[in-house]
């Protein structure tokens, strides 16, 4: 498989992965994708076969056709299931209220009908890593077995050749190590894009191996068109990430999320440096000296050591965790519309871990999200800006180039710059070449946002913050011309002023002197003239 900006490799570490054929600049499309498949996930529920939407068991019905598969109405108009699909289900005679009841075998028995109705596509599908023999007899493997495989048996939803446990298994096992979350379509909540998430097969884009801080920035359309870009310039020859964990897990999460699901202990930059890259995003304070801060430093058999740097105290991991869940069990249990106990907590968390832990982090961006709905006091407006700036100076570490979470925290940045600049120089606070120097900064930041946010599909939440910041920024534009050319004028005025009270001093000038020459001519006449009165 090679295209002109990608080609496959192979080694021993990372099996199959993917690299540029040719120097990538930022930006560069690598390559577009369409899915596969897209289906719900193991535990996700039911779910529309055409439109994907999740489906009320109770009102939902069946496609007329093969009377199989779940429709979330009689009318839905999404293109999901295919002609060939429900051909396929059609022969099978089965009800689909089996379906209904167990909708974890809705996805992998999509997969197996590939083989019925498009062998080629199956075959495409078969190549990618099972992982067969690190699950073998594990507890995922058991469940599938249950969920799954004696499910599509019982209830005969395939042909007996098409379900061997082996088959079922290696379906099961492609579809965790190597499936994408995708968006639902028409989800707008970016704030909890996970909850509701759907798998996506794509055999290209799965290739492409892990990093804990990537290269690639990737955007999945409303048809689940994925379009993968470098997120920063990738020379010929380097290997094209992508992060298979997300950029706000700590060290801990990542490791667990990335050897329970994906099978393999990653050895990344981020991975292997304490500070993971500066940022200090897993470290807690020291309880003993309250001076140094406490990282892990390495694995010793199947815990990791974590070291004060200062003291040299060394802790468990246990010992850390306790500390991490009491942590996120205070975060949880947070009115996250009651700002006071937002800071009161980040204040008393502030005591245990470093200000950009992870738990820090998330807490920091939630408040971001309260301070935009509060009033616009000079003090909201203040806080909302350092906590942006800090939330920046992570995510720029984490995720140079084009990030999301940044494009989304720049935004959020210039909005309040510009609300506090305006609001000071209307309370005369600051005068106008202050507040253009202001807008200008706003309007950089500005720039960079819709910069990033434009790599993302126009119909999706970022898509549509694309459109809304790109206006906000002609507007932005505007102001700061209007305002120089305020001061343009005002500077005319004086200017004119000046010319006139400049003229006026002249023409004064000048008719002293003239008055003083008329003097001076004059004054030797009456000088004679009294001369001769003496006489
Ligand atoms: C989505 S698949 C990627 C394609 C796979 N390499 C293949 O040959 O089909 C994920 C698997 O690739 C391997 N992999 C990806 N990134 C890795 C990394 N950074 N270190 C070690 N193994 C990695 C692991 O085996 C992982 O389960």
């Amino acid at each position: 498989m090679a295209s002109k900006t990608y080609k496959i490799l192979h080694n021993d570490v990372l099996g199959n992965y993917m690299v540029a054929n040719e120097d990538l600049k930022q930006g560069k499309l690598i390559f577009k994708e369409a899915p596969v498949l897209v289906g719900p996930h193991l535990n996700g529920p039911a779910r529309c076969f055409k439109c994907l939407k999740t489906i009320n068991l109770l009102m939902c019905s069946f496609c007329d056709s093969c009377n199989t598969a779940l429709m979330c109405a009689d009318y839905c108009q999404g293109t999901h299931h295919t002609e060939e699909e429900c051909l396929t289900l059609k022969t099978q005679k089965v009800k689909g209220q089996i379906l209904a009841e167990n909708p974890s075998v809705i996805f992998p028995l999509r997969v197996l009908l590939l083989s019925i109705y498009n062998p080629k596509a199956f075959e495409e599908v078969l190549k990618l890593e099972p992982h067969l023999e690190k699950r073998r007899d594990t507890a995922i493997w058991r469940r599938h077995r249950i969920s799954v495989e004696e499910i599509l048996k019982e209830t005969n939803l395939l042909r007996k050749e098409d379900i061997e446990e082996e088959l079922v298994q290696k379906v099961c096992g492609i579809l965790d190590v190597n499936a994408f979350e995708v968006r639902p379509p028409l989800d707008l909540s970016i704030t909890n894009p996970e909850k509701q998430c759907l798998r996506g097969l794509y055999p290209v884009a799965s290739i492409m191996a892990h990093d804990c801080s990537a290269n690639t920035h990737i955007a999945v359309d409303d048809n689940f068109l994925m379009s993968v870009y470098a997120s920063v310039d990738i020379k010929e020859n380097e290997t094209i990430f992508n992060n298979y964990a997300s950029v706000l897990q700590g060290n801990q999460d990542r490791q667990d999320t990335l050897l329970e699901g994906k099978y393999f202990s990653c050895a990344c930059k981020r991975c292997k440096d304490p500070s993971e890259l500066g940022t200090e995003i897993s470290s807690l304070i020291c309880h003993k000296c309250r001076k140094g801060l406490l990282r892990f430093t390495e694995m010793e058999k199947s815990f990791k050591i974590w070291q004060c740097y200062q003291c040299k105290l060394c802790f468990k991991d246990f010992l850390i965790n306790l500390a991490i869940d009491e942590g996120r069990r205070r975060i949880n249990d947070l009115d996250l519309t009651d700002i006071q106990a937002m800071e009161k907590l980040y204040k008393n968390l502030l005591l245990t871990f470093h200000p950009n832990h992870y738990l820090l982090l998330e807490l920091k961006q939630n408040m971001v999200g309260l301070y935009s709905k509060l009033p616009p006091t000079k003090n909201n407006l203040n806080r909302k800006i350092d906590l942006c700036g800090r939330l920046m100076s992570v995510f720029s570490k984490l995720e140079p180039g084009i990030s999301r979470a940044k494009a989304l925290t720049m935004y959020e940045l210039q909005s309040a710059i510009v609300e506090i600049s305006n609001k000071q120089y209307r309370e005369k606070e600051i005068n106008q070449e202050r507040l253009i120097l202001e807008l200008q900064t706003a309007e950089r930041i500005l720039k960079d946002s819709v910069k990033y946010l434009l790599y993302e599909p126009p119909k999706s939440p970022e898509g549509r913050m694309a459109q809304l910041a790109l206006n906000e920024l002609k507007l932005l534009r505007n102001s700061i011309k209007n305002i120089q050319q305020n001061i343009l004028v005002g500077n005319n005025e004086v200017n004119d002023k000046k010319a006139e009270i400049t003229k006026r001093l002249k023409d004064k000038l000048e008719r002293n002197k003239k008055k003083e020459k008329e003097n001076v001519e004059e004054k030797p006449i009456s000088r004679r003239k009294q001369k001769n009165k003496k006489k």
